[in-house]
């Protein structure tokens, strides 16, 4: 991973050379931290040890009987899910990959009438497990498996921690379960069982994933400049505490558009806290410069804009054309005008003066998408960090889920009776 931060200076909100030098020895302090909290695989920071603690062997092992799939369908939400869709969206393969990751009756209905149940290995993931949609989502893929004559504990594998609803249930019916590492948060899980088993199901390399992951963490140093995961967190930080709330990230391949609401849970989920943090608003690239980005460069001054991009892909020539005002475009690639628009892109934010930092890797591959979702976890650990946020929880979520559970008969919660309480003033 390659960050260039160079367009993050001398734009408004403002911040200069001198700002991140002095930033810099709070980043060695972070990094010591950090450091630390690895060596004694502490809550969190263990997740950067992942590289080298997961299992590829095992998770293959576990997922071996599900190798001729023709699909294999996930069910899961926020981290249990985002992780294995940007692995699985982000790479292709013969197997189909699909994602139970909201409980919307239609959406849930259709996907199960099309999908060959009897060819579809079932991966029901939860780190709890005790997340309501997931478990409902399970409990309606079960039956619609049952319904197909299909007999689903021959499909079905689960991914969860030692306790909870889906731990007795995969003992109780004797399911293949691979465990959730312990101290491993839902969003920092998806170079774990959580995020590999999938992948490894379609056939991708998951030790290249990791030997990726494992190359950015090598690059994890006492200072943001040696450091591209660093100089992003750090930077981001910096922007931040200026007045840049908002992160449009805005990766500039297909591929790479799961990735971008993965790091939307990261960002907002560690870093939303104590009235701070970054607000991540996903973007797609060249798409987005037609809806979004006149925001960007006329709108508040209070945005960092996060530009991703592979430097290699596979590339397509545009036809040469006689059509009136089109002959530039003739004989080009689709991929020559890709990167001309992130580019141009990037400096017209630049002359705009919207801060924004360019983020590159080789490929959309194995190895490339291992080391942006290392980097990315150190950035977002870096800049808790400095931000003195305690990353790794979510306290927040509970509230509405004990609301839901209350609304449904599943308990007296006071949160209940507040949403029973709602302030109507309905214009119809
Ligand atoms: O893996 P679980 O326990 O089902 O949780 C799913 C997601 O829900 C959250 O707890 C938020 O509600 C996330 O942090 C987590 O990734």
């Amino acid at each position: 991973m390659h960050t260039d931060i160079g367009n993050a200076l001398g734009g408004d909100p403002a911040l200069t050379r001198d700002g991140l030098d002095e930033l810099d020895a709070d980043v060695a302090t972070a990094h010591e931290r950090i450091a630390d909290g690895m060596a004694d695989d502490a809550f969190g920071y263990t997740a950067l040890n992942l590289p080298e603690t997961a299992d590829p062997d095992r998770i293959r092992n576990a997922v071996a009987p599900f190798a001729d799939s023709e699909a294999v369908l996930t069910v899961g939400i926020g981290g249990s899910a985002l992780g294995a869709a940007t692995l699985c969206n982000g790479l292709e393969s013969e197997t189909d990959a699909y994602f139970l990751d909201n409980v919307d009756p239609e959406h849930t209905s259709r996907l199960l009438d099309s999908l060959d149940l009897s060819r579809t290995a079932v991966n029901v993931v939860s780190n709890s497990g005790t997340t309501a949609e997931t478990l409902s989502n399970f409990l309606v893929v079960r039956e619609a498996m049952a319904d197909a004559g299909v007999d689903w504990a021959e499909q079905t594998f689960v991914t969860t921690g030692p306790e909870g609803n889906l731990r007795n249930l995969a003992t109780k019916h004797d399911l293949p379960a691979l465990d959730v590492p312990e101290g491993v948060p839902g969003r920092f899980s998806v170079l774990s069982t959580v995020g590999l088993a999938a992948a490894a199901i379609q056939g991708h390399d998951i030790e290249a994933v990791l030997a990726g992951a494992a190359e950015e963490r090598d690059r994890l140093a006492g200072s943001l400049y040696d450091s591209p995961a660093y100089a992003y967190g750090a930077t981001s930080y910096a922007l931040a505490e200026r007045g840049a709330v908002t992160n449009a990230f805005m990766p500039y391949a297909e591929s790479l558009e799961t990735f971008a609401e993965w790091f939307a849970q990261l960002w907002a989920e560690s870093l939303g806290k104590d009235g701070r943090g970054q607000t991540p608003a996903r973007a797609l690239g060249a798409t987005d410069q037609h809806s979004q980005l006149q925001l960007y460069r006329a709108g508040p001054r209070d945005k960092l804009v996060t530009l991703v991009r592979p430097t290699e892909r596979a590339d397509r020539g545009i036809p040469e054309t006689d059509l009136e005002g089109l002959s530039y475009l003739g004989g080009q690639s689709l991929g020559t005008l890709l990167d001309a628009e992130f580019e141009a892109t990037e400096a017209s934010l630049t002359a705009a003066n919207c801060p924004n930092v360019r983020i590159e890797i080789d490929r959309v591959d194995e190895r490339g998408l291992g080391e942006l979702l290392f980097g990315m976890e150190a950035a977002c650990i870096c800049y808790g960090e400095l931000a003195d946020l305690s990353t790794f929880t979510q306290p927040a979520v509970e509230w509405g889920k004990k609301a839901a559970r209350g609304l449904l008969g599943g308990g007296e919660f006071a949160e209940a009776q507040a949403v029973r309480g709602k302030d109507r003033l309905v214009v119809e």
